[in-house]
């Protein structure tokens, strides 16, 4: 209540306002039946126990026929006006339902994707889809029930107050019967939690697998691994069907519950009313006309708290990616409200002179052994450095230290002699152009993915674009050309025109810094051969940082960086590492010339 109070503000109050009007609008179409019915000649208006004399005398003034009409008239004014509101304060309620739950998705998606890049690194994906659709979707749900219970809560005060000007101790005796089963009832709306958690993390597991089956469903399927799959899918689907099932039981159980002791309580009243303290007939018929109307309310709160419970899970798994994610936020919000350190307006910066990483450490979250230790290293401006080593030398590392992704342990890292500071981050990353191992395009057209780094691109700079990274020629040939969908994630062309691709989208941003995931297995010597040449146009222009693991690439580097564990073992230009012979880079040349010549 307190985080919609805080989203909605006094809408809220508007909103519970017009619940009040509702309800004292509904009482009164209720009670207008009194003057009905003792029109009709049902009984004396002073036998009910009522006592309206101003109605009485506003009645006397008409004839009989009238009266009647009157009567008739005002009702349909009440209930028609109440309907009417009725309908205005349920849209109300849909827009304040629909708002809470646009800005918790607001709030949510936006401080994942602001947060760092170790926040990443420790969490899986599938877990952020599912907090962005089935748990705010319950969240969406539990705050539906939850506007309704606060309708349900001032329609029963409300009632209380006119059953009690009727009857004061018949309506408490009333109310002390719903206390006391509230009371016994109250261990049922702690198991509706109970569910409630285990339907948060059924849910979970339940998305987190299809995402993954689907994500490798080509081990799947060339490794005949449907059945086992099938079986856990299936014993997931029971686990879900459960979980529901026992809700049902026990939200229909309270019910249950709620129905028969009414049934047992009216019984009760009836008798003592008649036999005990004898009240006239028609006031009993108004008692139970009111405990008719209130019991049901109590139901409905009972169940009610039962959903609300079992969804408010769903609520904390959101705080929670909320505040793990605040805790990780890439730009703190004093920096980023204090300049044009947001994501629009960026100023892309342009290196100068060089990168320069300065006795750099870096360690994994949770892990006991640096994957960078000591590096010193320089990149030159406009120049080709290439960063090589065995797997796990750290080279992915390095570059994710540079492009400011994560911060070193100990160290710096200076752009142009200035640190990389909280403050320079985006700007920095702005200007960099980068190209992953595996990269990633949209289940869209080629212009679409194109135009994804610069939406205002005109076809002649991306078909430049294309040209700079060799992909022209192979997008002219597609059916569609620039309007070709490429299948998701580009399944429908090779790796190595995939990587092409990204480059073309690279360049479109016409970055300072290109830094090039080089893949290991997606190029074939025709594709790297284009990829060369690719790069060979943007040298002297553009700083380009390549993490090769085929050395052929890098023949015309000026630099090259040679890692292993962790540290830099080798650094200084190509021509110069390559005729050194007891050096690591000579031997990985010669390793790689090995393999190619079997
Ligand atoms: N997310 C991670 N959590 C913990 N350790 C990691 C993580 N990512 C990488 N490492 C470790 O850090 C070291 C360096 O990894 P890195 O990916 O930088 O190597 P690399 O040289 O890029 O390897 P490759 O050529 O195989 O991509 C490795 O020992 C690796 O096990």
């Amino acid at each position: 209540m307190r985080k919609l109070h805080h989203v909605t503000g006094p809408i809220l109050y508007w909103n519970l306002l017009g619940m009040i009007c509702i309800s004292l609008m509904e009482g009164i179409g209720i009670y207008m039946l009194v003057p009905m019915l003792s029109l009709i000649g049902i009984f004396e208006m002073g036998s009910t126990g009522l006592n309206i004399p101003w109605l009485g005398d506003v009645l006397n003034r008409f004839s009989e026929n009238s009266q009647l009409l009157l009567v008739l008239f005002t009702f349909v004014l009440i209930v028609s006006g109440q309907a009417w509101m009725q309908r205005l304060q349920t849209i109300r309620n849909t827009r304040i339902q629909q708002q809470f739950v646009r800005t918790l998705r607001m709030e949510t998606y936006g401080a994942i994707i602001m947060a760092q890049w170790s926040f990443f690194l420790q969490k899986r994906k599938s877990d952020f889809n599912h907090i962005l659709t089935t748990e705010l979707a319950r969240v969406s749900q539990g705050t539906s029930i939850m506007l309704q219970m606060a309708a349900s809560l001032i329609f029963t005060g409300i009632q209380i107050g006119l059953a009690f000007w009727l009857s004061a101790k018949l309506t408490a005796l009333v109310l002390v019967c719903g206390l006391v089963l509230f009371i016994v009832l109250r261990k049922f709306v702690k198991r509706a939690k109970q569910i409630g958690d285990q339907t948060s993390e059924f849910s979970q597991s339940y998305y987190n697998g299809i995402t993954e089956h689907f994500n490798g469903i080509k081990d799947i399927k060339s490794n005949m691994l449907e059945r086992s799959h099938m079986n856990w899918f299936e014993r997931m689907c029971r686990q879900i069907e459960r979980n529901v099932i026992q809700f049902s039981q026990l939200n229909s159980g309270t019910q249950l519950i709620h129905r028969m002791s009414a049934a047992i309580i009216i019984a009760a009243f009836i008798y003592l009313s008649l036999r005990v303290m004898t009240v006239p007939p028609a006031s009993l018929l108004l008692i139970i006309l009111i405990f008719s109307r209130l019991w049901p309310r109590f139901t409905a709160i009972q169940s009610n708290l039962e959903y609300i419970s079992s969804m408010l899970p769903a609520f904390r798994v959101v705080r929670e990616l909320q505040a793990q994610t605040a805790k990780s936020r890439e730009i703190s919000e004093e920096i980023a409200s204090a300049g044009d350190v947001g994501t629009d307006g960026i100023q892309p910066m342009e290196l100068k002179e060089s990168i320069t990483c300065e006795d750099v450490c870096y360690r994994y979250e949770g892990s006991d052994t640096y994957s960078l230790r000591n590096v010193q290293a320089s990149i030159p401006a406009r120049g080709m450095t290439a960063i090589v080593g065995k797997s796990g030398a750290g080279k992915s590392t390095l570059i994710d230290l540079i492009m400011g992704l994560v911060r070193p342990e100990t160290g710096r890292i200076l752009i142009d002699g200035v640190p990389l500071s909280e403050e320079r981050l985006l700007s920095w990353r702005s200007s960099i152009g980068y190209v992953s191992q595996d990269p990633f395009l949209f289940h869209t057209s080629i212009r679409e993915n194109l135009r994804l780094v610069d939406p205002n691109a005109s076809e002649e700079q991306m078909w430049q674009a294309l040209q700079f990274s060799s992909s022209a020629a192979f997008v002219r040939k597609l059916p569609q050309g620039l309007d070709t969908i490429i299948g998701d994630r580009g399944i429908r062309l090779s790796g190595g025109e995939r990587q092409r691709l990204v480059l073309a989208r690279a360049m479109l941003r016409n970055p300072s810094v290109l830094v090039l995931d080089e893949a290991t297995s997606a190029l074939d010597s025709e594709n790297e051969q284009y990829i060369h040449e690719a790069l060979e146009r943007l040298k002297g222009h553009v700083t380009i940082i390549v993490i090769a693991h085929r050395l052929s690439t890098i023949r015309t580097a000026d630099r090259v960086i040679v890692l292993d564990e962790g540290r830099v073992i080798q650094e200084g230009g190509y021509q110069q590492l390559s005729t050194d012979p007891v050096g690591t880079f000579s031997k990985l040349l010669n390793m790689q010339a090995g393999v190619v010549g079997q």
